[in-house]
This record gives structure tokens, sequence and C-alpha cells, in this order.
């Protein structure tokens, strides 16, 4: 096994920069530059030199195998934050036979030296990406392990169901047909109704691990570029009074009191000869459709196209008083009303969060479930291969087994030195 290190925290200057050594030669290169260090875990102000020469006086620890964030034995140097210590550092750990550790390497061997199971790695790269105070909160509780919790308890009722019905097997006489025990009929229906419960929960919390969309649209010159700029309160959008100016869809990502979301704008809503703006048209409905919920900004406060949970808003407030929700872009009257409804629609679907984010996780618990469709006129024999499949998905979803498959695609998505 091989010796890595990486910088922890981001290239270049700083207060302190950390370099990370994990392997079985951290210690030893750790005391190669820094003299002996005894007291694992315990902090010492150190002269690190590479042969005559003195890198820095760094604030170096270290972590016993079995004791640390890699399960390996890891060394820690806190380094003056300058990119030319950092660099020459790396130069006398190279010389030393480490290398250089890739995106994720770290946490890579955390989870295969089974520190953490495969939806607590995808925790931690979900809080690593965390934009807003949900998506923290959320990946902050996946990380915790709560999902391999649940899973084992889930996979001791299968087995212990599936111990009732081998014994049933091996004492039933050959002649009788065998009677599956109702305590492992119970297990299984007690199993199946836990696992929809978590795949109800997944739809809300994939949408809020990845952000909420919604999409402003309405009839040409409704002023939705205008409203984009005030939500956003700078020049996003060009607005003018040529009706057809937005072609291209415009983002604006927004933290809306901790919940991501994102507002499109689109172009307005026409029938158009010309083709560009057709293609703008046809874009904004396709992502308009997509989105998580849609403002509906119009003059008369008629929306054909809203769809149940929608938002119908008259624009233009500060040219009259109307019936309904209004507001104005340009004086900003209304606006914040507005948000408010959007931030209430999106809560609500924030609320039925659940452990399960991710779609591996999910089709993983499809599995589990639909091999738990039983019922009880089903062979013993059966019975019990479909509880070692629904157990074997199950240990899947938290990656004790099958992750091979995964973990480049969860591990590379970290940055190096994590
Ligand atoms: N009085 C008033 N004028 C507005 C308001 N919002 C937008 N306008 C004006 O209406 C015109 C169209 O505004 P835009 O924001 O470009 O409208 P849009 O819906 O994005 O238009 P398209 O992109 O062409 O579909 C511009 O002249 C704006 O200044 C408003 O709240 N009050
Ligand atoms: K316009
Ligand atoms: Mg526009």
């Amino acid at each position: 096994m091989d010796t890595i290190f990486a910088e922890a925290t981001p290239p270049g200057r700083g207060g302190v920069s950390v370099v990370r050594l994990s392997g079985p030669k951290a210690r030893a290169t750790l005391e190669s530059l820094a003299g002996p260090v005894a007291t694992p875990r315990l902090a010492a102000l150190r002269a690190l030199r590479d042969g005559e020469d003195l890198i820095d006086r760094a604030l170096v620890l270290w972590f016993e195998e079995g004791h640390s964030f890699t399960g390996e034995e890891v060394a820690e140097l806190h380094l003056h934050g300058a990119p030319v210590i950092a660099n020459r550092l790396a130069q006398a750990l190279l010389s030393r036979g480490l290398r250089r550790a890739e995106a994720g390497e770290f946490s890579k061997r955390a989870f295969l030296n089974g520190r953490m199971d495969l939806a607590e790695a995808e925790g931690l790269a979900d809080l690593l990406s965390a934009e807003t105070e949900a998506q923290r909160k959320l990946a902050m509780r996946a990380t915790e392990g709560e999902l391999g919790r649940k899973a084992d308890e889930l996979r001791v009722k299968l087995v212990r169901a599936g111990a009732l019905i081998e014994a049933s097997i091996d004492f039933a006489d050959e002649e009788v047909p065998e009677e599956v025990p109702p305590e492992a009929l119970d297990l299984i229906a007690a199993v199946r109704a836990d696992i929809r419960l978590m795949l109800a929960g997944y739809p809300a919390t994939e949408r809020l691990r990845q952000g909420y969309v919604v999409a402003i649209v309405g009839p040409p010159n409704a002023g939705k570029s205008t409203l984009l700029n005030r939500i956003g309160q700078r020049d996003i959008a060009l607005v003018s009074e040529v009706a057809g100016t937005t072609r291209d869809i415009l983002e604006l990502h927004t933290d809306l009191r901790g919940l991501p979301v994102t507002f499109l704008d689109t172009a307005g809503l026409r029938e158009s000869s010309d083709p560009i703006e057709a293609m703008g048209v046809a874009r904004g409905l396709q992502r308009a459709a997509e989105a998580d919920l849609r403002i509906h900004l119009t003059v008369d406060g008629i929306a054909d196209a809203a769809t149940a949970g929608d938002i119908v808003v008259r624009a233009k407030a500060d040219l009259g008083r109307a019936e309904g929700i209004s507001i104005s872009g340009l004086t900003g009257e209304g606006v914040a009303e507005l948000l408010d409804l959007v931030y209430d629609r999106l809560r609500v679907r924030a609320a039925d969060t659940g452990l399960v984010g991710h779609k591996r996780q999910a089709e993983a618990l499809q599995r589990a479930l639909s091999a738990l469709e039983v019922d009880h006129d089903m062979a013993p024999e059966f019975l019990a291969e479909a509880l070692r499949q629904a157990a074997q998905a199950l240990a899947m979803m938290v990656g004790r087994v099958g992750a091979e498959d995964y973990l480049d695609e969860i591990f590379s998505s970290f940055c190096i030195g994590k």
C-alpha cells in the first residue's frame, strides 16, 4: 500500500496549510522530517528539515492505524500557509517515496478500511458541495451513518425470518406441505413497510439535495426578466420593451432562507415566425415543465397553462390595483410576498425528506422490495432465497457488497486532499 499525501487545505496563501500523509510510512516519514513524535494525536511544534534545509516550523501530529480518518497511519503537518512551503515539503515527501493522492483518495481509503459506508461517503460528498443550510443538515445526517444502521436493522429482521423458514424446512414431514411460520411473514411485512416508507421520502430528499428549480413563465413583455433581476438584485437578464427579448434560459442561484433555489427566466410564450425565438420558447416550455414550481407572470391574472401548485401572479402592480397577488419587478412591490409563497411551497417538500437521497440507494431499496414481493403460499425454499436477495440488496445500498462499480464515480467527485 502506497503512502499518499496531499494538501488538505485549498492551495494558495493562508494562515496555515495542512498537509496530510496516509499509509504505512506516514509516521516514519514525519519523524524523518521532524524527529521522534512519540505520542499519537498530540500536536507538537517542530522544525521540519530535509537534510540541512529547514523547510518550516510546523505543528505536527500523527494518528495510529485504526484511529484515523482513513484507518491507516496518518500524519498531519500544519505549515505556514504559503505555496512555496507546501511545494518544498512535497519535494521532500516525493523523495521519500510517497506519492500525491488522487481526488477523494483519503475518503476512498476510509471507505475501503471500513471507517465509513458508501452512504456516509455519499453524504460526505454532499456535505462538501452543500450550498445552503437545509442541504448541510441533510448531508450531515447522511454522514452520521443512519442509513447504514437502518439497513442493518432490516437485515437482522430478514435473517431472523430466514432462520425461522429454514427451521420449518428442516423439521417438516416430507408428506405434509410445509407451513411458513407466521412470525416470519410478519417480519417480512414489517421490513416491506419500512422500505416503502424510506422510498416514499426519496423524491423529496433527492430534490433538496440537488436544489429546487422555479421557472418564471408568461407572455412576452410580462416583466419576467425584470422580476428575475429584482430577485437577484443585479442585472442578470436583458430587459427591453421589445417583446421576445429573452431567448436563452437564464439561471439565478439563490439561497432562499436555507433552501437551494434556482430561478429560471424564460422566453415569453407566443407563436413566433422567428425560428430562433421559437427555439427559445420550446426550450423554456421544456425546462418549465421539468421545474419544481412555476411562477406564471400574467397581465390579467389568468394563466391557462398553470398546473396545481403553481403560483399565478399579476405583473406590473405599479400600473394599477388588481385582484389576487400582484407584483412589480420595477418597484419591488409584492416581490417579498411572492418569495414567501415560493418558500412555503418548497418548504413543505423539504419537510418530507428522509434518509435515502441518491438514485443508487433508491434502486437498491427497490430491488430489496421487489425481492420481498412474496406471499404465504410460496415454497419455503423460494421464500428463503427471496430473503437472501433482499438482504443482499440492502447490503449493496450502503456498499457493504458490490461497491466496486460506484467507487470511482463517488470518490472522484471529491477534491484532492479529501
Ligand atoms: N411599469 C412596469 N413596467 C415593467 C415592470 N416589469 C417590467 N416592465 C417593463 O416591461 C417591459 C418588458 O419587461 P421584461 O422584463 O423585458 O419582460 P419579459 O417578460 O422578460 O419579456 P420577454 O423576455 O420579451 O418575454 C420593459 O420595458 C420593462 O421595463 C413592472 O413591474 N412595472
Ligand atoms: K421584453
Ligand atoms: Mg425577458
